[in-house]
């Protein structure tokens, strides 16, 4: 590892984070207590993977964080919480069929699950209060309590969803860096209700989370 001169002494360097969000919004939210790198790639998987492979291609990284407002699976996940993810699947990657929703691994391709390390997704939990679960990334928002039912009862650990966390996944693992997904909940996951979605608390909460990731980032770099 590299050493930094820093007012004399020598130092392990800071640890390089890029943290990728769908809109300015929240880019702006993290920015306010993040001093690393804070993209706004755009919403959804493809745009986040394409945006967040080009920033790893133009400078290396440490790890990569996928970070955003989410809908949250009540009562799980209620509004204004914070949720860590343990696991970040695409939840409609594959093919419908008769007998139900197959992956793309049962198809026989790719793969629909990126797992963040496993200690920093605890270390992260603790200090920042953050709940821990499985985050879907989905290209098509939840709009019916149907449609939320089936995809808790195929993933029975899902706290949010998002449409991102995936792409900047894929991405990351492309260029072999680690991922996480951060996601404060604006809404319950179900039937569409846009006015009902709290997008100023969720840009609270994800700047009052990110105002306690750096000395875990920093510990987790060095142990
Ligand atoms: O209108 C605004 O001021 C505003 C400010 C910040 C963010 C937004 C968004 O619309 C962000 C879109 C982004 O949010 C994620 N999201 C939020 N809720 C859900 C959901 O229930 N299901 C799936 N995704 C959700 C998603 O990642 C979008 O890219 C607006």
């Amino acid at each position: 590892m590299v050493l930094q001169a820093e007012e004399g002494r020598l130092t392990t360097p800071a640890v390089r984070v890029l943290v990728a969000t769908a809109v300015p919004a929240e880019r702006d939210a993290v920015a306010r207590a993040f001093t690393g790198d804070v993209l706004a790639v755009g919403v959804g998987p493809a745009r986040a993977a394409a945006g967040t492979a080009t920033a790893l291609a133009r400078a290396p990284y440490d790890l990569v964080v996928s970070a955003g407002i989410g809908g949250g699976f009540a009562p799980h996940a209620p509004v204004g919480s914070l949720v860590v993810a343990d696991e970040i699947t695409a939840a409609d990657l594959g093919a419908e069929t008769p007998e139900g929703f197959l992956p793309v691994t049962e198809l026989g391709f790719g793969t629909v699950t990126h797992r963040p390390p496993r200690s920093l997704v605890r270390a992260l939990a603790e200090a920042t209060g953050a709940r821990t679960g499985a985050v879907l990334t989905v290209s098509t928002v939840t709009g019916t309590a149907a449609r939320a039912t089936a995809l808790r009862e195929r993933h029975p650990t899902a706290l949010a969803e998002a449409m991102e966390g995936f792409g900047v996944a894929e991405a990351a693992a492309l260029h072999g860096v680690p991922v996480l997904e951060i996601r404060a909940v604006s809404n319950p996951v179900g039937p569409r209700d846009r006015a009902a979605w709290r997008i100023g608390e969720a840009l609270a909460a994800l700047t009052e989370g990110f105002g306690k990731l750096t000395p875990v980032l920093e510990s987790w770099k060095s142990a």
